[in-house]
Formats: structure tokens, C-alpha cells, sequence
């Protein structure tokens, strides 16, 4: 007898599945420009037809990410956000009416710094679905991984092109997804990707039975469509956080914001495989 899930995110993936869909999974940093508009922004994600979304945690020293998302980390780091606030935003995101599954999105040093006991309990209070956390040492990853499960939270693996034989050490016992990044280096949009993805994807795929999504560099239609082929879902990051870059002299002024969310409403219904 399978178990019943609740999981917002398992339910999303099983109907995407039914439907032969690819879910589209846009990363956002929370609080970049502000957390009032990370809000309207999260909505129109929802109506541009994201599926999941990660909300990302602004960190001062984020190793993983390009210069894109580490100009978003200092501009919503310069408004106090926090992993906390974050949170919040999540929660207020879904009184609000959005339907989404919510990633947390964070570097270690914020989880460590809240306490793992604090962190699980507030995940769970505020309706979290998943967590990536980049830069998760090895050696705490089963400690973290008893604990989501213990919290009815997906504690979402990444695998790298240079993973080859810890591929099954890593997805054994994971949920959610596993996440297969695209490249070597960090975020940030490619026009090409690391040679043999495609096989590298493949073989996470014989590796387990999650889904399988794919990110890193992805940031057209047409990168989306190619993935969508062999995925069940397609992370857009840095892309879209540009975006949002582009626009804020736009959602700074009353009389433009809402020209600059429908910018980013579109630009991410283009990208809808
Ligand atoms: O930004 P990109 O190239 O579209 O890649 C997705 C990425 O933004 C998101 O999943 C992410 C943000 N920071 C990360 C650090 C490591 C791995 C993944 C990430």
C-alpha cells in the first residue's frame, strides 16, 4: 500500500506525470528588491504557469551562484532578509491563495545558525514543501535527511555531471526530486551545456525512481523545450532574477510596477515548456 502523500510537491509531480507534462521550476531570491514584492512577484510566476518554485535565502558568501544571484543576495540582504523572513514570505505567499510548493533554497550557515530543531519546526509551521541546500556536508546529510523525512519535507539532492559513481549514494534515499545540474561552475545563464548531459541525465534516471529535473545555465524557450524532452522538471534561475534586475527601476515607481511585473510574468510564460 503506497503512503498517502501530502506533500504538496509529490502531488504536483504525480499530476504533471499523469498529464505527460515537464514542471516548470523558476528559483527566485526572496526579498530582491523587497519582500512586498517578492510577494506580487511570486504570484505572477503562479500565473505565468511556474509549478514549483525555490525561493532562495540571500546569503552574504554564496559560493554556487553567479554574479546575478549574488547581486540579488546584496540588494535583499541590504533590506535585513533573513532565512526566517523568508519563511514568512512563503507562509504570506500561501494565505494569499498561491497553490505553489515551495523550495527553501539555502546555503548551510543560515540552517546552522537557527538551530536544526528550530529550523525543521519552523519549516513545517510555514508550509514547506522542499529544501536544496547546496553546500550540505556529506557527512550531515543523512542527519538532515531523517529529520525532513520526520517533517514531511523533500530534502532535494543535487548531482553534478562529475558525480558518475556517487550517483547512487546520493539519490538512495532522497524524495522530492533529484535535482541534475546542468554544468560545472556556478548559476548563471550558458548557451551550451557540459558535454554528455544528456547521457549524465540518463543515468541519474536509471538511478532512481523520483523525478528527475534539471538546472543551471537554462534560460530560453528553446533550452527549456530540449531539457523538457527528458525531464520532469526544468529549473530557470538566474534568467529570471535578471529579469527581475532589469525591472526594478519599473516596480520602484507606483505609476510603472505593474508594467514590471507583467515583464516578468511573460518572460516566464515564454519559457513554459
Ligand atoms: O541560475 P541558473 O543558472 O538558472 O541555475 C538555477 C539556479 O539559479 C538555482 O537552482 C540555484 C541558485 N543557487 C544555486 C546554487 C547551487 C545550485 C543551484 C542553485
Amino acid at each position: 500500500m503506497t503512503t498517502e502523500t501530502t506533500n504538496r510537491m509529490d502531488l504536483v509531480f504525480r499530476k504533471l506525470k499523469a498529464e505527460g507534462r515537464t514542471a516548470l521550476i523558476p528559483f527566485l531570491t526572496v526579498g530582491d528588491p523587497d519582500l512586498e514584492t517578492t510577494l506580487a512577484i511570486i504570484a505572477e510566476l503562479e500565473a505565468a504557469g511556474a509549478d514549483i518554485l525555490e525561493l532562495g535565502v540571500p546569503y552574504s558568501d554564496p559560493l554556487a551562484d553567479g554574479p546575478v544571484i549574488q547581486r540579488a543576495s546584496t540588494r535583499a540582504l541590504r533590506g535585513q532578509v533573513n532565512i526566517r523572513t523568508c519563511m514568512e514570505t512563503a507562509l504570506k505567499a500561501r494565505q494569499a491563495g498561491s497553490q505553489l510548493p515551495f523550495i527553501l533554497f539555502t546555503y548551510y550557515n543560515p540552517v546552522l545558525q537557527m538551530g536544526l530543531d528550530n529550523f525543521f519546526a519552523e519549516l513545517d509551521a510555514h508550509e514547506i514543501s522542499g529544501l536544496i541546500i547546496p553546500d550540505l556536508p556529506i557527512e550531515e546529510a543523512e542527519d538532515m535527511r531523517s529529520r525532513s523525512r520526520a517533517a514531511g519535507i523533500n530534502l532535494v539532492p543535487l548531482v553534478a555531471p562529475t558525480s558518475s559513481e556517487r550517483i547512487a549514494r546520493i539519490v538512495n534515499g532522497a524524495s522530492g526530486f533529484v535535482y541534475c545540474v546542468s554544468s560545472l561552475g556556478v548559476t548563471g545563464e550558458r548557451s551550451s551545456f557540459h558535454e554528455g548531459v544528456d547521457a549524465f541525465i540518463q543515468s541519474v534516471r536509471e538511478a532512481t525512481d523520483l523525478p528527475v529535473a534539471v538546472g543551471f545555465g537554462i534560460s530560453t524557450g528553446e533550452q527549456v523545450a530540449r531539457f523538457a524532452k527528458i525531464c520532469d522538471g526544468v529549473v530557470v534561475g538566474s534568467a529570471i532574477v535578471r529579469k527581475v534586475e532589469d525591472v526594478i527601476p519599473l516596480l520602484d515607481s507606483p505609476s510603472t510596477r505593474q508594467a514590471g511585473l507583467l515583464q516578468i510574468r511573460e518572460f516566464v510564460a515564454q519559457l513554459k515548456p
